[in-house]
């Protein structure tokens, strides 16, 4: 079985030529003027774990009252799209399902469009939204949560079983991530003929919780990689791979879209990747310290200090 990484050029980091500009009365309203749509992040942007971040609604509600499209765009493959809706619904949000493009749900589809045989099965390493888009997109899925409490034994005469139906592991984010997962994700690759290594993302750190930081699926995808010796193919962002399906659903044009993120190696080189405006929000991981550092080559072409900036700066 073939299969290509979406986008293998995203890895290496493109740098934008100007720096970034400080979001002013003057360059909100250009920007607003200049973009159709607005594709927003979550974690560090909307939400922090399970707390809004303030102004969020407001914000949302004056860009829509605009005419803007608006799309959300996670790499937190935790959950899928109908989870996200609920989540959204939950925070008081209106969000629908359609507007939502997750990296579990990239995953799913990135099977799809390569023709992943039904037959075959996909082992997870990752939360329910990962089992549950590959059910939605008629996959059968492993491993998982279900995987949570099983311990790898150490035995002699004793053989670990894996399936050898599994062409495909997927891994995610997961706080259950153990011993067990591990090998068993490590023989499907190692063992099974042309099995594919997919990574939703690679995200280093990310709120999980308001208060602090939590590792994120990077620590994950690098044990895999560590034990399979093997890099895999990303589809969540920086890889525009979802910006296809998100183009194909709304008729967009990407130099009128603008991707708000908290992330410069995610979000902001996705935005770039793609050919969209970028605004970096320092609600999430990336500090002013960073974005100024000399060692950051990727420069937002705007950054302010949360979502809510837009409204107060256009005096809404
Ligand atoms: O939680 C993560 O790993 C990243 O999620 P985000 O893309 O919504 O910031
Ligand atoms: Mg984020």
């Amino acid at each position: 079985m073939e299969a290509t990484n979406p986008n293998p050029s995203s890895m290496s980091g493109v740098a934008a030529a100007s720096a970034a500009e400080l979001l002013c009365c003057a360059n909100a309203r250009a920007l607003l003027d200049s973009v159709d749509a607005f594709l927003f992040d979550c974690d560090g942007v909307i939400w922090k774990g399970d707390k809004l971040i303030d102004g969020v609604p407001q914000t949302l509600d004056m860009l829509r009252s605009k005419g803007k499209k608006l799309v959300f765009v996670t790499n937190n493959s935790t959950k899928s799209r109908i989870q996200y809706a609920n989540k959204f619904q939950s925070l008081g949000l209106s969000v629908n399902q359609d507007e939502i493009f997750s990296s579990s749900f990239a995953a799913a589809m990135y099977l799809k469009v390569n023709q992943f045989p039904s037959h075959k099965k996909v082992y997870v390493i990752g939360g329910e939204g990962i089992g549950q888009e590959l059910q939605l997109a008629g996959f059968t899925a492993l491993g998982g949560p279900e995987d949570a409490e099983k311990r790898a034994q150490w035995k002699s005469n004793c053989l670990f079983e894996h399936d050898k139906d599994v062409g495909a592991v997927v891994v995610g984010l997961d706080p259950d991530i153990n011993y067990y997962k591990l090998q068993y994700a490590t023989l499907c690759i190692r063992e099974n003929p042309g099995c594919l290594f997919i990574a939703t993302n690679r995200d280093s750190v990310g709120h999980m919780t308001d208060l602090q930081e939590w590792p994120g699926a990077g620590c994950m995808v690098a044990a895999v990689c560590g034990s399979t010796e093997q890099e895999p193919i990303v589809v969540g962002k920086p890889s525009t791979f979802m910006m296809d399906f998100l183009l194909q659903k709304f008729n967009l044009t990407t130099s009128r879209m603008c991707m708000v993120g908290d992330r410069l190696d995610t979000d902001i080189l996705f935005g770039q990747n793609a050919g969209c405006k970028t605004l970096l929000v320092l609600s999430g991981v990336t500090t002013q310290s960073t974005l100024d550092d000399p060692s950051n080559s990727i420069k937002p072409d705007y950054y302010t200090d949360k979502v809510s900036d837009i409204l107060s700066l256009l005096g809404e």
